[in-house]
């Protein structure tokens, strides 16, 4: 296909993602069914542009003074390519599968310098129904930092210290995938794979170095929250949420095979993966304990938790960068919703603590409603409870890593949050309670 017909498909799947609502990786998946005769590459190229509309939608879209795909790609064009008008029409002409012309308005719009004047979730590129929920937890740096969401992530990785060391894994990386892994200041076990648009993701599960269990694909702030969470050799611990086993998987390394790490998950489809992430990783300290029918299977550890991990059902709006499309679907009932699980789900773990244990309660979003206002009312519910320090939180790991975090992290009242501006990381908030002895 040539660049131009790339836009038009492109133009289409956004039209179909606008207008029926749909999620964008189906939309792409239908349009791939119903044009066969486009190449992986097409495909991979047409992606990248309906992804990257996606992160900029707002913006793009107030740019070229439209709603629909059309706008949305030209804006794109305009305000995160850098083309002026000329530009994009040479960008779009073709003799076949070239868009439209631009109309006279198109033009006219695209003339102008709209942003620095468009209301702040445009120039961030956010919903404005969450405008005052961001704005009460970034303040001043509520677009910097949605600017900085809108970005594309890096691919991180976590090297699983039961199999290999940081160097060792760095190296075989390099010689692997033929570039050298970054190494993050914040955390010495994260290599970090910047994003090379002309190459593409690296095909990570197919390494040696995966397939051998020396490397996790983890973004940098999950393995900090992890880190938080302060999982020790020999102690007892839950993972009430542990899904697909990332934190489980984690702190299982932290605590170097000793102890035990019972994963639980209300989903048992979610743990399906968990049972050959642990093979892989040499894991031999993890119970995983699936839900039955009729059935309490956490019975036997109620009080007798040293530490009780809840990695909370939530929005996701902190993983913006890797789901842009996300962005736009999130509803006030989808968020309402998971704030009620979240409830739930801390009420259910604060009876696995034994006195004296810790509850850590980790979400990746940013908004304080399923945040620090879900603790606030956990503390209100169950007395018993108490914030630990969110700077002693830092301090332990700064102490255990040897590394500075300083400003990366952002201590709040009931807990910290790591952002993409600050953090370099996806958006995520970590508080850790005690229960009085
Ligand atoms: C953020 S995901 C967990 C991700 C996982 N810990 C990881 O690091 O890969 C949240 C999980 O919570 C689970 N969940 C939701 N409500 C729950 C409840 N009441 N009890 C236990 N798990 C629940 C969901 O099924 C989902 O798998």
């Amino acid at each position: 296909m040539t660049p131009v017909a790339r836009i038009s498909a492109a133009i289409e799947v956004l039209d179909d993602v606008f207008s029926r609502r749909r999620p964008v990786a189906d939309a792409l998946k239908d349009w791939g069914l119903a044009h066969r005769f486009a190449g992986s590459k097409d495909r991979r190229a047409i992606g990248d542009l309906v992804f990257d509309a996606l992160r900029h939608r707002a913006s793009a879209a107030w740019a070229a003074g439209g709603e629909d795909g059309r706008a949305v790609m030209l804006g794109l064009m305009r305000t995160h390519r850098g083309l002026d008008v000329a530009g994009i029409e040479r960008q779009i002409s073709g003799e076949r599968f070239a868009p439209e012309p631009l109309s006279a308005e198109e033009r006219a719009a695209l003339a102008e310098d709209r942003l620095a004047a468009a209301p702040d979730p445009v120039r961030g590129d956010y919903p404005e129904w969450l405008a005052d929920e961001l704005g009460r937890v970034l303040g001043e740096t509520t677009v910097a930092e949605m600017r900085a969401m809108a970005e594309v992530a890096p691919l991180d990785l976590r090297v699983n210290t039961l199999k290999c060391d940081a160097d060792r894994a760095a190296r075989e990386l390099a010689s692997e995938l033929g570039r050298q892994p970054e190494r993050p200041a914040l955390a010495p076990l994260c290599l970090r794979l910047p994003v090379e648009p002309e190459r593409g993701e690296p095909h990570i599960a197919s390494t040696e170095s995966f397939l051998k269990g020396h490397i996790e694909i983890q973004d940098l702030g999950s393995q900090l929250a992890a880190e938080f969470a302060g999982a020790r050799p020999g102690m007892q611990v839950l993972d009430i949420c542990a899904g697909g086993g990332g934190k489980t998987l984690a702190m299982a390394a932290a605590m170097g095979n000793h102890g035990q790490i019972f994963a639980y998950d209300s989903d048992r489809r979610r743990l399906a993966p968990i049972h050959d992430r642990l093979a892989r990783a040499g894991i031999r300290n993890v119970q995983v304990r699936a839900p039955k029918p009729n059935t309490d299977v956490l019975d036997d550890l109620e009080h007798r938790m040293d530490l009780v991990l809840v990695d909370a059902p939530c929005t996701g709006t902190g993983t913006w960068r890797r789901n842009p499309d996300a962005k736009w679907r999130i509803r006030p009932g989808s968020l309402a919703e998971r704030i009620k699980d979240q409830v739930a789900v801390l009420d259910q773990a604060a009876r696995y603590v034994r006195p004296g244990g810790r509850l850590a309660y980790i979400t990746c979003s940013l908004l304080p409603s399923e945040n620090g206002d879900q603790i606030a009312a956990f503390l209100d519910r169950h007395p018993g409870f108490s914030v630990v320090d969110p700077a002693s939180v830092v301090a332990a790991y700064e102490a255990e890593a040897m590394v500075v975090l300083g400003e990366a992290v952002t201590l709040l009242p009931q807990g910290l949050m790591m952002t993409p501006l600050r953090s370099g990381t996806d958006g995520f908030f970590v508080s850790v309670m005690t229960l009085r002895s």
